[in-house]
């Protein structure tokens, strides 16, 4: 009996020492199912598979196949770098852009002035056409009367002349001679320092990124100012631009001093040794006072470290002439040496340039022509004419 009791025993003995060696190992089990922590920065080993067995050989599970990702490192690739359009010849690249101008204008024009008569009726039509078009009263009476002078005393009739006639005429509205070179060289050892201001909407972001696209065209290094610290976004979208022809973005906190990022922009670029500093401020309406204000104080800290060499205003040619009001209070403010006129695409009264330079004594530097990347092209008369018109018969 005796022998039966400490048999009975060593067996529960047994039983309960094989029991407490496979619980250890279940648990072990259960944490190496458990994904590994990884966070894509300290990780040198592949992630391992969920069921991949790392305890003891002993416990038997079939092995499944690790998902086809798992072995591959989650490597984020830096996006190529473009290499924007060539800058010279893009206006008459995108002549097409220009057709609604085009036929309200160009052929417009050309239809009245080839009348077997021209009479005072047409000679208003034309007025209503130059009008209509955004190219100001001023400059349209004077137009108007140099081609009706013209006409009589050379006695234009043919289609031909009578396009050269009219084009050397807006031409010469255009103003040929002022300066549009765009100041984007560096001066000694400090970089160009370019603003872009305007009203909300019009453009400036995005004519930020196509202008370092210009410049970078151009064999310059650009370094680009995220100084719109109101528009959350515009700082990402400023720095995508900048990321696709590989120029950096200074940016600041959101809400921040957009005089201090401008100033940090410029103290960055002169120490980095680039070409060209490129500011883009936020957008704002030119009736709000402390908003004023506040750009001439972006570009007075700015000239703490050297003067602003360009001052780019950007209009919307689509406000047409409410866009020459906004623009009258930016140069009060801050001097404008240079406009940008964007959307040209979207209007057909391309006319806006004429007025806008007579009106402002500004020359228009550069055009926009569409949401495109290479979209903005350096403003040329003739070959804006030229687009007008369409082609010569
Ligand atoms: N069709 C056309 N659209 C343009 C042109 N230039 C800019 N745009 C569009 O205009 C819109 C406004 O452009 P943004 O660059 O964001 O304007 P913004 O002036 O920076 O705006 P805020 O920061 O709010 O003042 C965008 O949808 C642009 O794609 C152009 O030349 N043609």
């Amino acid at each position: 009996m005796v022998f039966l009791i400490i048999a009975i025993a060593v067996v529960l003995v047994a039983l309960l020492a094989t029991a407490a060696l496979v619980v250890p190992r279940r648990q072990r089990r259960v944490f190496d199912d458990l994904p590994p922590s990884h966070d894509g920065l300290t990780e040198t080993e592949p992630p391992r598979g969920p069921t991949v067995v790392t305890a003891e050989p002993d416990v038997i599970e079939a092995p499944q196949p690790a998902p086809e990702t798992a072995a591959v490192p989650d490597v984020p690739t830096a996006p190529p770098v473009e290499t924007p359009e060539p800058t010279a010849g893009r206006l008459t690249r995108l002549r097409a852009r220009l057709a609604r101008s085009q036929n309200a204008l160009g052929r417009g024009l050309l239809s009245v002035l080839s009348r077997e008569n021209l009479d005072d009726d047409a000679w208003d039509e034309v007025e209503e056409s130059l009008l209509g078009a955004d190219v100001g009263v001023a400059a349209t009476t004077e137009i108007v009367e140099r081609l009706r002078t013209r006409t009589k005393v050379l006695n234009t009739r043919s289609a031909g002349e009578l396009r050269a006639l009219l084009a050397d005429e807006l031409v010469t509205a255009l103003q040929p001679d002022l300066d549009r070179t765009l100041r984007s060289t560096p001066t000694g050892d400090r970089p160009a320092v370019v603003m872009v201001v305007g009203v909300n909407g019009t453009g400036k972001t995005t004519t930020c990124g196509k202008l370092a696209r210009v410049l970078v065209a151009d064999g310059r290094t650009v370094l680009l100012g995220a100084a719109d610290t109101f528009r959350a976004a515009a700082a990402d979208q400023l720095q995508t631009w900048g990321s696709r022809v590989g120029a950096e973005t200074v940016r600041g906190p959101e809400g921040g001093d957009p005089a201090s990022v401008a100033f940090d922009t410029v103290k960055q670029g002169t120490e980095a040794k680039v070409d060209t500093v490129l500011i883009d401020t936020a957008g704002r309406l030119h009736t709000k006072v402390g908003l004023m204000d506040e750009l001439g104080k972006v570009k007075r800290v700015v000239e703490k470290q050297g003067p602003v060499d360009e001052t780019l205003l950007v209009l919307d040619a689509t406000t047409g002439q409410n866009g020459l009001v906004q623009a009258r209070v930016f140069t009060e403010v801050v001097d404008v040496t240079g406009i940008v006129l964007t959307k040209l695409d979207g209007t057909a009264k391309g006319g806006i340039v004429i007025s806008v330079q007579r009106e402002l004594g500004v020359p228009v530097k550069l055009v926009g022509l569409g949401e495109g990347a290479d979209d903005l092209a350096p403003f040329e008369p003739e070959q804006f004419v030229d687009a007008l018109l369409g082609e010569p018969e």
